[in-house]
Protein backbone atom coordinates (compact mmCIF):
# COMPACT_ATOMS: atom_id res chain seq x y z
CA UNK A 1 0.00 0.00 0.00
CA UNK A 2 1.47 3.11 -0.72
CA UNK A 3 -0.53 5.91 1.00
CA UNK A 4 -2.80 6.23 4.20
CA UNK A 5 -5.42 8.21 6.12
CA UNK A 6 -6.59 8.04 9.57
CA UNK A 7 -9.88 7.98 10.93
CA UNK A 8 -9.67 10.35 13.87
CA UNK A 9 -12.48 8.77 16.41
CA UNK A 10 -10.03 8.61 19.66
CA UNK A 11 -10.15 5.11 20.75
CA UNK A 12 -12.05 4.06 17.88
CA UNK A 13 -9.46 5.67 15.41
CA UNK A 14 -8.76 3.40 12.02
CA UNK A 15 -6.33 3.44 9.38
CA UNK A 16 -7.42 3.20 5.67
CA UNK A 17 -4.82 2.18 3.75
CA UNK A 18 -4.58 2.82 -0.19
CA UNK A 19 -3.00 1.46 -3.71
CA UNK A 20 -3.72 -0.54 -6.46
CA UNK A 21 -3.11 -3.67 -5.08
CA UNK A 22 -4.21 -4.59 -1.16
CA UNK A 23 -4.03 -7.98 -1.29
CA UNK A 24 -0.08 -7.76 0.31
CA UNK A 25 -1.65 -5.63 3.05
CA UNK A 26 -4.60 -7.52 4.00
CA UNK A 27 -2.67 -10.98 4.51
CA UNK A 28 -0.12 -9.23 6.52
CA UNK A 29 -2.85 -7.75 8.71
CA UNK A 30 -4.64 -11.82 8.75
CA UNK A 31 -1.31 -12.95 9.62
CA UNK A 32 -0.98 -10.79 12.53
CA UNK A 33 -4.15 -11.56 14.12
CA UNK A 34 -3.34 -15.38 13.70
CA UNK A 35 -0.22 -14.92 15.19
CA UNK A 36 -1.31 -12.88 17.89
CA UNK A 37 -3.94 -15.80 18.56
CA UNK A 38 -7.29 -14.19 16.97
CA UNK A 39 -9.45 -16.05 14.77
CA UNK A 40 -9.80 -14.48 11.47
CA UNK A 41 -13.25 -15.27 9.13
CA UNK A 42 -14.79 -13.71 6.22
CA UNK A 43 -17.75 -12.77 4.65
CA UNK A 44 -18.03 -12.09 0.73
CA UNK A 45 -20.45 -12.60 -2.18
CA UNK A 46 -20.30 -15.06 -5.09
CA UNK A 47 -19.73 -12.88 -8.00
CA UNK A 48 -16.32 -11.51 -6.38
CA UNK A 49 -15.72 -14.81 -5.66
CA UNK A 50 -16.01 -15.78 -8.87
CA UNK A 51 -13.86 -12.50 -10.29
CA UNK A 52 -11.25 -12.24 -7.86
CA UNK A 53 -10.43 -15.81 -6.63
CA UNK A 54 -6.60 -15.42 -6.72
CA UNK A 55 -6.74 -12.37 -4.89
CA UNK A 56 -8.88 -13.42 -2.18
CA UNK A 57 -6.86 -16.43 -2.26
CA UNK A 58 -3.93 -14.35 -1.40
CA UNK A 59 -5.49 -12.51 1.23
CA UNK A 60 -7.69 -15.06 3.25
CA UNK A 61 -6.52 -18.44 1.97
CA UNK A 62 -6.87 -21.17 4.71
CA UNK A 63 -9.69 -19.32 6.48
CA UNK A 64 -13.37 -20.06 7.04
CA UNK A 65 -15.05 -17.96 3.94
CA UNK A 66 -19.07 -17.44 4.01
CA UNK A 67 -19.85 -16.83 0.28
CA UNK A 68 -23.20 -15.18 0.06
CA UNK A 69 -25.38 -14.33 -3.07
CA UNK A 70 -24.90 -10.95 -4.28
CA UNK A 71 -27.46 -8.02 -4.57
CA UNK A 72 -29.04 -5.93 -2.45
CA UNK A 73 -31.61 -8.44 -1.33
CA UNK A 74 -29.02 -10.08 0.79
CA UNK A 75 -28.97 -7.05 3.18
CA UNK A 76 -31.71 -8.74 4.55
CA UNK A 77 -32.29 -10.21 8.12
CA UNK A 78 -32.53 -13.65 6.34
CA UNK A 79 -29.03 -13.09 5.54
CA UNK A 80 -27.41 -11.75 9.17
CA UNK A 81 -28.99 -14.75 10.05
CA UNK A 82 -26.73 -16.93 8.30
CA UNK A 83 -23.97 -14.89 8.96
CA UNK A 84 -24.36 -14.63 12.44
CA UNK A 85 -24.73 -18.74 12.25
CA UNK A 86 -21.26 -18.70 10.55
CA UNK A 87 -19.46 -16.91 13.20
CA UNK A 88 -20.83 -19.21 15.88
CA UNK A 89 -20.45 -22.11 13.76
CA UNK A 90 -16.66 -21.56 13.51
CA UNK A 91 -16.77 -20.18 17.36
CA UNK A 92 -15.51 -16.90 17.08
CA UNK A 93 -14.82 -15.00 20.86
CA UNK A 94 -14.10 -11.59 21.56
CA UNK A 95 -10.62 -11.81 20.35
CA UNK A 96 -12.12 -12.98 16.86
CA UNK A 97 -12.23 -10.86 13.59
CA UNK A 98 -14.16 -10.47 10.70
CA UNK A 99 -13.45 -9.33 6.90
CA UNK A 100 -16.03 -7.60 4.59
CA UNK A 101 -14.84 -8.44 1.54
CA UNK A 102 -17.19 -7.08 -1.41
CA UNK A 103 -19.04 -3.85 -1.91
CA UNK A 104 -21.02 -1.84 0.29
CA UNK A 105 -24.19 -4.38 0.77
CA UNK A 106 -21.34 -7.13 2.17
CA UNK A 107 -19.62 -4.13 4.28
CA UNK A 108 -23.10 -3.20 5.69
CA UNK A 109 -24.51 -6.63 6.61
CA UNK A 110 -21.15 -8.13 7.90
CA UNK A 111 -20.39 -5.39 9.63
CA UNK A 112 -23.65 -5.04 11.43
CA UNK A 113 -23.14 -8.65 12.48
CA UNK A 114 -19.38 -8.00 13.37
CA UNK A 115 -21.86 -5.33 15.46
CA UNK A 116 -23.89 -7.53 17.31
CA UNK A 117 -22.45 -11.12 17.82
CA UNK A 118 -21.19 -11.24 21.18
CA UNK A 119 -22.07 -7.81 21.09
CA UNK A 120 -18.91 -6.49 18.92
CA UNK A 121 -16.26 -8.39 17.53
CA UNK A 122 -13.62 -6.37 15.37
CA UNK A 123 -14.02 -5.95 11.64
CA UNK A 124 -12.33 -4.85 8.32
CA UNK A 125 -13.36 -3.82 5.68
CA UNK A 126 -11.93 -4.46 2.38
CA UNK A 127 -14.28 -2.81 -0.48
CA UNK A 128 -14.19 -3.69 -3.60
CA UNK A 129 -16.76 -1.44 -5.58
CA UNK A 130 -16.31 2.27 -6.40
CA UNK A 131 -19.32 2.52 -4.29
CA UNK A 132 -17.60 0.74 -1.28
CA UNK A 133 -13.97 2.52 -1.56
CA UNK A 134 -15.53 6.05 -1.71
CA UNK A 135 -17.98 5.91 0.84
CA UNK A 136 -19.31 2.66 2.39
CA UNK A 137 -16.31 1.12 4.28
CA UNK A 138 -15.72 4.33 5.74
CA UNK A 139 -17.63 5.95 9.12
CA UNK A 140 -18.64 2.80 10.67
CA UNK A 141 -22.47 3.08 9.47
CA UNK A 142 -24.07 -0.67 9.13
CA UNK A 143 -27.19 -2.29 8.83
CA UNK A 144 -29.70 -4.37 6.51
CA UNK A 145 -33.16 -2.97 5.32
CA UNK A 146 -36.14 -4.00 6.01
CA UNK A 147 -39.65 -4.28 3.71
CA UNK A 148 -40.58 -0.79 5.40
CA UNK A 149 -37.30 0.98 4.63
CA UNK A 150 -33.90 1.33 3.41
CA UNK A 151 -31.30 1.00 6.26
CA UNK A 152 -33.83 0.37 9.34
CA UNK A 153 -31.84 -1.58 11.25
CA UNK A 154 -27.95 -1.31 12.11
CA UNK A 155 -25.60 -0.04 14.24
CA UNK A 156 -22.87 2.48 14.16
CA UNK A 157 -19.57 0.03 14.41
CA UNK A 158 -16.29 1.46 12.89
CA UNK A 159 -13.88 -0.94 11.66
CA UNK A 160 -10.28 -1.57 12.73
CA UNK A 161 -8.84 -1.05 9.28
CA UNK A 162 -10.00 -0.41 5.73
CA UNK A 163 -7.77 -1.54 2.75
CA UNK A 164 -8.70 0.14 -0.39
CA UNK A 165 -7.09 -1.36 -3.88
CA UNK A 166 -8.34 0.31 -6.99
CA UNK A 167 -6.91 -2.50 -9.13
CA UNK A 168 -10.20 -4.62 -8.15
CA UNK A 169 -12.23 -2.18 -9.96
CA UNK A 170 -10.90 -3.63 -13.18
CA UNK A 171 -13.67 -6.59 -13.03
CA UNK A 172 -15.92 -4.61 -12.09
CA UNK A 173 -19.38 -4.40 -14.24
CA UNK A 174 -19.80 -0.86 -15.62
CA UNK A 175 -23.31 -0.71 -14.56
CA UNK A 176 -21.68 -1.05 -11.14
CA UNK A 177 -18.72 1.49 -11.84
CA UNK A 178 -21.36 3.95 -12.69
CA UNK A 179 -23.88 3.55 -9.78
CA UNK A 180 -20.36 4.23 -7.45
CA UNK A 181 -19.86 7.68 -9.56
CA UNK A 182 -23.43 8.86 -8.06
CA UNK A 183 -21.59 8.61 -4.47
CA UNK A 184 -18.26 10.59 -6.40
CA UNK A 185 -20.33 12.94 -7.81
CA UNK A 186 -22.38 13.52 -4.36
CA UNK A 187 -19.20 13.87 -2.56
CA UNK A 188 -17.81 16.96 -4.68
CA UNK A 189 -21.78 18.84 -4.93
CA UNK A 190 -21.97 18.55 -0.75
CA UNK A 191 -18.18 19.68 -0.03
CA UNK A 192 -15.87 19.74 -2.90
CA UNK A 193 -16.53 22.47 -5.79
CA UNK A 194 -13.27 21.25 -7.48
CA UNK A 195 -13.80 17.36 -7.63
CA UNK A 196 -17.17 18.53 -9.35
CA UNK A 197 -15.36 20.53 -11.89
CA UNK A 198 -13.18 18.06 -12.30
CA UNK A 199 -15.59 15.33 -13.52
CA UNK A 200 -17.29 18.25 -15.04
CA UNK A 201 -14.07 19.08 -17.13
CA UNK A 202 -13.31 15.17 -17.89
CA UNK A 203 -15.60 12.21 -17.39
CA UNK A 204 -14.30 9.87 -14.84
CA UNK A 205 -13.49 5.77 -15.89
CA UNK A 206 -12.37 2.97 -14.54
CA UNK A 207 -8.81 3.47 -16.85
CA UNK A 208 -8.75 7.44 -15.38
CA UNK A 209 -5.19 8.08 -14.17
CA UNK A 210 -6.87 9.99 -11.67
CA UNK A 211 -9.05 7.48 -10.28
CA UNK A 212 -6.60 6.51 -7.42
CA UNK A 213 -6.78 10.15 -6.28
CA UNK A 214 -10.55 10.65 -6.81
CA UNK A 215 -11.11 7.72 -4.47
CA UNK A 216 -8.56 9.33 -1.49
CA UNK A 217 -10.24 13.16 -1.99
CA UNK A 218 -13.87 11.16 -1.02
CA UNK A 219 -12.37 9.14 1.69
CA UNK A 220 -10.87 12.14 2.83
CA UNK A 221 -14.24 14.24 3.11
CA UNK A 222 -15.82 11.83 4.49
CA UNK A 223 -13.70 10.64 7.31
CA UNK A 224 -13.93 14.60 8.19
CA UNK A 225 -17.45 14.65 8.19
CA UNK A 226 -17.64 11.55 10.41
CA UNK A 227 -14.83 12.64 12.63
CA UNK A 228 -17.02 15.94 13.40
CA UNK A 229 -20.16 14.28 13.51
CA UNK A 230 -20.03 10.08 14.56
CA UNK A 231 -23.47 9.73 14.69
CA UNK A 232 -25.29 11.87 12.71
CA UNK A 233 -26.30 13.95 16.17
CA UNK A 234 -25.11 17.33 14.90
CA UNK A 235 -28.50 19.84 15.45
CA UNK A 236 -28.10 20.72 11.09
CA UNK A 237 -25.38 20.10 8.90
CA UNK A 238 -22.69 17.51 9.92
CA UNK A 239 -23.00 13.54 9.14
CA UNK A 240 -26.97 13.97 7.83
CA UNK A 241 -25.12 15.79 4.73
CA UNK A 242 -23.46 12.98 3.40
CA UNK A 243 -27.27 12.11 2.62
CA UNK A 244 -27.30 14.15 -0.10
CA UNK A 245 -30.11 12.93 -2.87
CA UNK A 246 -30.44 9.99 -0.28
CA UNK A 247 -34.10 10.75 1.15
CA UNK A 248 -35.34 10.67 -2.74
CA UNK A 249 -33.42 7.58 -3.68
CA UNK A 250 -34.26 5.47 -0.57
CA UNK A 251 -37.90 6.04 -1.58
CA UNK A 252 -36.99 4.78 -5.03
CA UNK A 253 -35.28 1.90 -3.52
CA UNK A 254 -37.74 0.98 -1.32
CA UNK A 255 -40.63 1.41 -3.40
CA UNK A 256 -39.40 -0.40 -6.62
CA UNK A 257 -38.57 -3.17 -4.49
CA UNK A 258 -34.31 -3.64 -3.42
CA UNK A 259 -32.16 -4.42 -6.27
CA UNK A 260 -34.45 -2.89 -8.91
CA UNK A 261 -32.76 0.12 -8.87
CA UNK A 262 -28.73 -0.35 -8.15
CA UNK A 263 -28.26 2.13 -5.14
CA UNK A 264 -26.25 4.54 -6.72
CA UNK A 265 -28.66 4.96 -9.88
CA UNK A 266 -31.22 5.60 -7.08
CA UNK A 267 -29.04 8.21 -5.46
CA UNK A 268 -28.11 9.86 -8.95
CA UNK A 269 -31.94 10.54 -9.46
CA UNK A 270 -32.29 11.53 -5.79
CA UNK A 271 -29.55 14.45 -6.87
CA UNK A 272 -31.29 15.52 -9.54
CA UNK A 273 -34.48 15.56 -7.58
CA UNK A 274 -32.21 17.18 -4.40
CA UNK A 275 -30.87 19.98 -7.18
CA UNK A 276 -34.48 20.65 -7.99
CA UNK A 277 -35.75 21.22 -5.01
CA UNK A 278 -32.68 23.28 -3.71
CA UNK A 279 -33.94 25.48 -7.23
CA UNK A 280 -37.47 25.34 -5.63
CA UNK A 281 -36.18 27.25 -2.62
CA UNK A 282 -34.21 30.08 -4.51
CA UNK A 283 -30.67 28.62 -3.72
CA UNK A 284 -29.83 27.38 -7.44
CA UNK A 285 -30.78 28.19 -10.80
CA UNK A 286 -31.80 26.02 -13.62
CA UNK A 287 -27.94 26.34 -15.28
CA UNK A 288 -26.81 24.86 -11.73
CA UNK A 289 -29.70 22.23 -12.18
CA UNK A 290 -28.48 21.38 -16.07
CA UNK A 291 -25.23 20.89 -14.77
CA UNK A 292 -25.77 18.89 -12.18
CA UNK A 293 -28.17 16.18 -14.30
CA UNK A 294 -25.00 16.70 -16.85
CA UNK A 295 -22.39 15.41 -15.12
CA UNK A 296 -24.40 12.38 -14.02
CA UNK A 297 -25.78 11.54 -17.46
CA UNK A 298 -21.98 11.80 -18.72
CA UNK A 299 -20.78 9.14 -15.86
CA UNK A 300 -23.58 6.67 -17.13
CA UNK A 301 -26.60 7.68 -14.45
CA UNK A 302 -30.10 8.20 -15.05
CA UNK A 303 -31.49 11.29 -14.21
CA UNK A 304 -35.44 10.13 -14.44
CA UNK A 305 -37.31 7.47 -13.12
CA UNK A 306 -36.87 4.85 -15.55
CA UNK A 307 -40.97 4.15 -15.43
CA UNK A 308 -43.09 6.33 -13.72
CA UNK A 309 -44.09 5.54 -10.08
CA UNK A 310 -46.75 6.81 -8.10
CA UNK A 311 -46.14 9.91 -6.14
CA UNK A 312 -48.12 8.52 -3.19
CA UNK A 313 -45.79 5.56 -1.91
CA UNK A 314 -42.64 7.51 -2.66
CA UNK A 315 -44.03 10.05 0.16
CA UNK A 316 -45.05 7.21 2.51
CA UNK A 317 -41.86 5.44 1.89
CA UNK A 318 -40.03 9.45 2.56
CA UNK A 319 -41.97 9.72 6.10
CA UNK A 320 -39.63 6.53 7.08
CA UNK A 321 -36.51 8.38 6.47
CA UNK A 322 -33.62 8.70 10.17
CA UNK A 323 -33.72 12.03 8.91
CA UNK A 324 -37.38 12.69 9.83
CA UNK A 325 -37.70 15.01 13.46
CA UNK A 326 -41.28 15.30 15.06
CA UNK A 327 -43.31 13.63 11.81
CA UNK A 328 -41.78 16.46 9.68
CA UNK A 329 -39.18 15.91 6.82
CA UNK A 330 -35.79 17.04 6.45
CA UNK A 331 -34.08 17.00 3.24
CA UNK A 332 -30.13 18.11 2.33
CA UNK A 333 -30.33 21.36 -0.10
CA UNK A 334 -27.53 22.81 -1.83
CA UNK A 335 -26.53 26.14 -1.62
CA UNK A 336 -24.20 26.25 -4.11
CA UNK A 337 -22.32 23.47 -6.50
CA UNK A 338 -20.27 22.49 -3.29
CA UNK A 339 -21.99 23.98 -0.27
CA UNK A 340 -24.58 21.63 1.34
CA UNK A 341 -27.38 21.98 4.10
CA UNK A 342 -30.01 20.69 6.26
CA UNK A 343 -33.59 22.09 5.90
CA UNK A 344 -36.26 20.82 7.97
CA UNK A 345 -38.90 24.19 7.10
CA UNK A 346 -39.77 22.42 3.50
CA UNK A 347 -43.45 22.68 2.10
CA UNK A 348 -44.07 18.99 1.30
CA UNK A 349 -45.27 20.23 -2.34
CA UNK A 350 -42.22 21.33 -3.17
CA UNK A 351 -40.83 17.91 -2.50
CA UNK A 352 -43.76 16.35 -4.25
CA UNK A 353 -43.16 18.78 -7.56
CA UNK A 354 -39.38 18.02 -7.33
CA UNK A 355 -39.91 13.89 -7.16
CA UNK A 356 -42.51 14.69 -10.21
CA UNK A 357 -40.19 16.42 -12.46
CA UNK A 358 -37.65 13.45 -11.78
CA UNK A 359 -40.80 10.86 -13.27
CA UNK A 360 -43.52 10.37 -10.07
CA UNK A 361 -46.83 10.68 -11.38
N1 LIG B 1 -22.58 2.23 5.15
C1 LIG B 1 -22.52 3.31 4.37
O1 LIG B 1 -22.03 4.37 4.76
C2 LIG B 1 -23.03 3.20 2.96
C3 LIG B 1 -22.69 4.19 2.04
C4 LIG B 1 -23.14 4.07 0.73
C5 LIG B 1 -23.89 2.95 0.35
N2 LIG B 1 -24.17 2.00 1.28
C6 LIG B 1 -24.89 0.78 0.88
O2 LIG B 1 -24.06 0.07 -0.05
C7 LIG B 1 -24.88 -0.78 -0.84
C8 LIG B 1 -24.46 -0.69 -2.29
O3 LIG B 1 -23.11 -1.09 -2.39
P1 LIG B 1 -22.46 -1.47 -3.80
O4 LIG B 1 -22.87 -0.47 -4.81
O5 LIG B 1 -21.03 -1.71 -3.53
O6 LIG B 1 -23.24 -2.79 -4.21
P2 LIG B 1 -22.94 -4.35 -4.01
O7 LIG B 1 -22.31 -4.63 -2.73
O8 LIG B 1 -24.25 -5.02 -4.32
O9 LIG B 1 -21.90 -4.67 -5.18
C9 LIG B 1 -22.27 -4.45 -6.50
C10 LIG B 1 -22.08 -5.67 -7.39
O10 LIG B 1 -20.71 -5.79 -7.76
C11 LIG B 1 -20.23 -7.12 -7.52
N3 LIG B 1 -18.79 -6.95 -7.24
C12 LIG B 1 -18.23 -6.40 -6.13
N4 LIG B 1 -16.93 -6.22 -6.32
C13 LIG B 1 -16.63 -6.69 -7.54
C14 LIG B 1 -15.44 -6.75 -8.32
N5 LIG B 1 -14.30 -6.22 -7.86
N6 LIG B 1 -15.50 -7.32 -9.54
C15 LIG B 1 -16.68 -7.81 -10.02
N7 LIG B 1 -17.85 -7.73 -9.36
C16 LIG B 1 -17.82 -7.17 -8.14
C17 LIG B 1 -21.07 -7.62 -6.40
O11 LIG B 1 -21.13 -9.00 -6.39
C18 LIG B 1 -22.44 -7.00 -6.76
O12 LIG B 1 -23.08 -7.80 -7.73
C19 LIG B 1 -26.31 -0.33 -0.61
O13 LIG B 1 -26.96 -1.27 0.21
C20 LIG B 1 -26.17 0.98 0.12
O14 LIG B 1 -27.27 1.25 0.96
C21 LIG B 1 -23.76 2.11 2.56
O1 LIG C 1 -22.27 7.58 5.80
C1 LIG C 1 -23.29 8.26 5.80
O2 LIG C 1 -23.65 8.88 6.81
C2 LIG C 1 -24.15 8.33 4.60
O3 LIG C 1 -25.23 8.90 4.65
C3 LIG C 1 -23.62 7.73 3.33
C4 LIG C 1 -24.72 7.27 2.37
O4 LIG C 1 -24.14 7.26 1.07
C5 LIG C 1 -25.19 5.84 2.65
O5 LIG C 1 -26.05 5.43 1.61
C6 LIG C 1 -25.81 5.58 4.00
O6 LIG C 1 -25.97 4.20 4.20
C7 LIG C 1 -27.16 6.21 4.18
O7 LIG C 1 -27.44 6.21 5.52
P1 LIG C 1 -28.89 6.27 6.16
O8 LIG C 1 -28.63 6.66 7.57
O9 LIG C 1 -29.69 7.27 5.40
O10 LIG C 1 -29.47 4.91 6.03
ZN1 LIG D 1 -25.41 6.18 -0.34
Amino acid sequence: MIESLTVNLGARSYPIQFGVNAAAAVRAEVDALITAGRKVVVVTDRNLANAQRDTLETMFGGQPMLVLEPGEETKSLTELGRVLDFLAEHRIDRGGALFAAGGGVIGDLAGFAAASYLRGIAFYQVPTTLLSMVDSSVGGKTGINLKAGKNLVGAFHQPKGVFIGTGLLTTLPPREFAAGMAEVIKTGLLGDAALFAQLEAKTLTVESAELGAVVRRCCALKAGVVEADEHETAKEGGRALLNLGHTFGHAIEQVTGYGHYLHGEAVAIGLAAAARLSQKLGYIGAVEVARIEAVLTAHALPVKLREALPLAPLMTAMARDKKVRAGALRFVVLKSLGVAATQGDIDPKLAEESFREVGAT
